[in-house]
Formats: C-alpha cells, structure tokens, sequence
C-alpha cells in the first residue's frame, strides 16, 4: 500500500528526512516513531501529498502521492490539528462532510462506527477532547478508506480518552484497514503496531516486526534476594547489568531467559527458593531510550 524508497526532503540547506525507506502491506498497522524533530510528519505529509520530496521514491497504492484526486476516496486523515466548527452537531458535522466525500456511509452509522452515537447532537464546541478526536476519526473513515493516516490521535487526551481511542483503532484494524499511525505514546504503538520504525534526526534507526523490534533491546529479569543470600555470586554475565535495591535484585540482559535460566540454577545449587520472580522483555519504551542514550540525546517521548 505504502513504498518509500531512498526519501529525502530538504528544507533550505536543512535535511529534515534523509534517506528513508519502508512499505506497509494491506491490512498492518504501522508505527512510525521517534525523537521530536526526527521527521515523521515530514514524511507523512509527503506520503499524503501535502508536500514534495527532494529525492527519492514514494508511492501509495502504487501512485505518486501527489495524484491527490486519484488517491482521496481510498485515504483517510486524522491530521494533529483537527478543524472543526464549533457551532455545528456531532450529525451535522458528519452530514456536511458526507457530501465531499464519496461512497459516505449514512450518518448514525458513521457515529456508531465511532461510539459517538449518543453525541450526535452535541454541538462540537461543548464535546471532550475524546470525543472530538473521536469524530475526527469518523470523518476520516466516512468513506471506508482502504488506508488510514493518524499523525499523534491521542495526544493531549486523558488516560480514559485515550483508551476509547485506541479501541477504536484495533476496531478499524480488525476490519481490515491498513493504518500508518504516529505517536509520543510509545505503549500505545507496542499495543496497537505490528510492525514499527524509529526515526531519529531523519533517518530511521530501527524498523521490523514489533517483537524483532522489542528483541532487539534488553529485557529484564527481576527477583527477592533469599534471605542469606549474598549478590555478589549471582550469575551475571559481562554485559548484564544488576542493581539490587533493598532484596530487589534486577538484572538487565540483552537474554532474559538463559539469565533466568542461570538464576534459578544458582538458587537451586544454594537450596533456596527465588520469590518475585519476573522475566520480560524489553518494552518499546525501553528499546526507544536506549537507541536515544546510544545516540547520545536527551529524548521526550
Ligand atoms: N517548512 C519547514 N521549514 C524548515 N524546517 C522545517 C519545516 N518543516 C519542518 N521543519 C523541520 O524539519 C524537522 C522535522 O520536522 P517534523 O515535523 O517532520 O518532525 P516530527 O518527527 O514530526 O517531530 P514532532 O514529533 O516534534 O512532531 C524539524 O527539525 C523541523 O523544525
């Protein structure tokens, strides 16, 4: 659905996104992250036409992005800056677009599809953040796009907010439409994404599967020192790093589960039993911080 191959996008002398590539298949979300600055939006705006690259190859449905009128009843957009009246209803917001948008499916249903039903004649201006994203999104998806651009949905929203829309998002996915979503949020991308690339200063600094990705940082094992016990014989390898608060000993490993595997064997050598055993993987977040530590930056996420 999506191909980019070698993106470049200079403004002035200043290289905003330097050599990108990726493609989306039918029926994935993607997650396309990174630091503040690294060039998502740049490279959304191409992708949705908005803007010309300086180099490089980007397609959508096999078309130059900038064939706008081609491409627009197949792409929605969820934009960071929503433009809606304030003065018009939930219904006649979604009644006003329908006649832009062709193949509009019937305004309760558009609403329905959203959980903004008992909304539909609230008036714009009187809505939640929530809800007003949430009509954003019906909009977007009014015309059953086959792909849907969401640049940051949820940010700004509160934790309950956020959840409904991160709902309807796997919603959309389970029915089928291809999705190419950024956000701050990383445990939103790591709940949401099957696949994912990181961005940082232009340049995509990881991408691959959500689990090659979350592979690729370090995991953690975590366990209650036996009484007795001292740490300074634990199985820890060169590069594993542990840190013990209190009895709490955590060790941070690239392989979480031979170190678990190593741990319980000294326990057992030792006759004692391990408490508060946990063994995980990186989380997205985790892997994010540590590409910007081995970039050297300070990172806000
Ligand atoms: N029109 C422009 N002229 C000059 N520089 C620009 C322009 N638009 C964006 N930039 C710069 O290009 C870089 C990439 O911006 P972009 O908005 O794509 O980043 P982003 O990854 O979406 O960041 P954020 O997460 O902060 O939204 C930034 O350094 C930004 O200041």
């Amino acid at each position: 659905m999506i191909e980019v191959l070698g993106l470049h996008k200079r403004y002035g002398n200043f290289t905003a996104v330097d050599g990108v590539s990726f493609e989306v298949s039918e029926g994935e979300v993607f997650a396309l992250l990174g630091t503040n600055g690294a060039g998502k939006t740049t490279t959304i705006e191409i992708l949705e036409g908005y803007l010309r690259p300086s180099g490089g190859t980007v397609r959508v449905f096999g078309r130059d992005p900038a064939d706008r009128g081609a491409l627009r009843s197949r792409i929605g957009l969820v934009l960071q800056e929503s433009g809606l009246f304030g003065d018009l209803s939930a219904a006649e917001t979604v009644t006003a677009w329908a006649r832009f948008t062709s193949g509009a499916r019937p305004v309760a249903e558009a609403l329905e599809l959203v959980g903004l039903s008992g909304q539909a004649s609230t008036r714009v201006k009187r809505m939640s953040g929530g809800e007003r994203r949430k009509l954003d999104i019906a909009l977007a998806t009014l015309g059953s796009p086959a792909l849907l651009f969401l640049d940051e949905p949820t940010t700004g929203l509160d934790p309950e907010a956020r959840r409904r829309v991160r709902d309807l998002v796997k919603d959309l996915a389970a029915r089928g439409m291809t999705v190419l979503l950024t956000t701050h949020y990383l445990e939103e991308a790591q709940e949401l994404a099957g696949r994912v690339a990181i961005m940082d200063k232009g340049r995509i600094v990881t991408q691959g599967t959500m689990s090659e990705v979350l592979g690729r940082g370090s995991g953690r094992v975590a366990f209650e020192l036996p009484a007795g016990a001292s740490p300074e014989g634990l199985p820890v390898g060169e590069r594993d790093a542990l840190t013990v608060t209190g009895r709490r000993c955590v060790i941070v490993t690239a392989e979480p589960e031979s170190v678990a595997h190593s741990v319980l064997g000294w326990a057992h050598g030792r006759g004692v039993r391990l408490s508060g055993l946990d063994v995980r993987q990186a989380t997205l977040e985790e892997v994010f911080l540590d590409i910007a530590a081995a970039r050297g930056q300070e990172v806000r996420t």
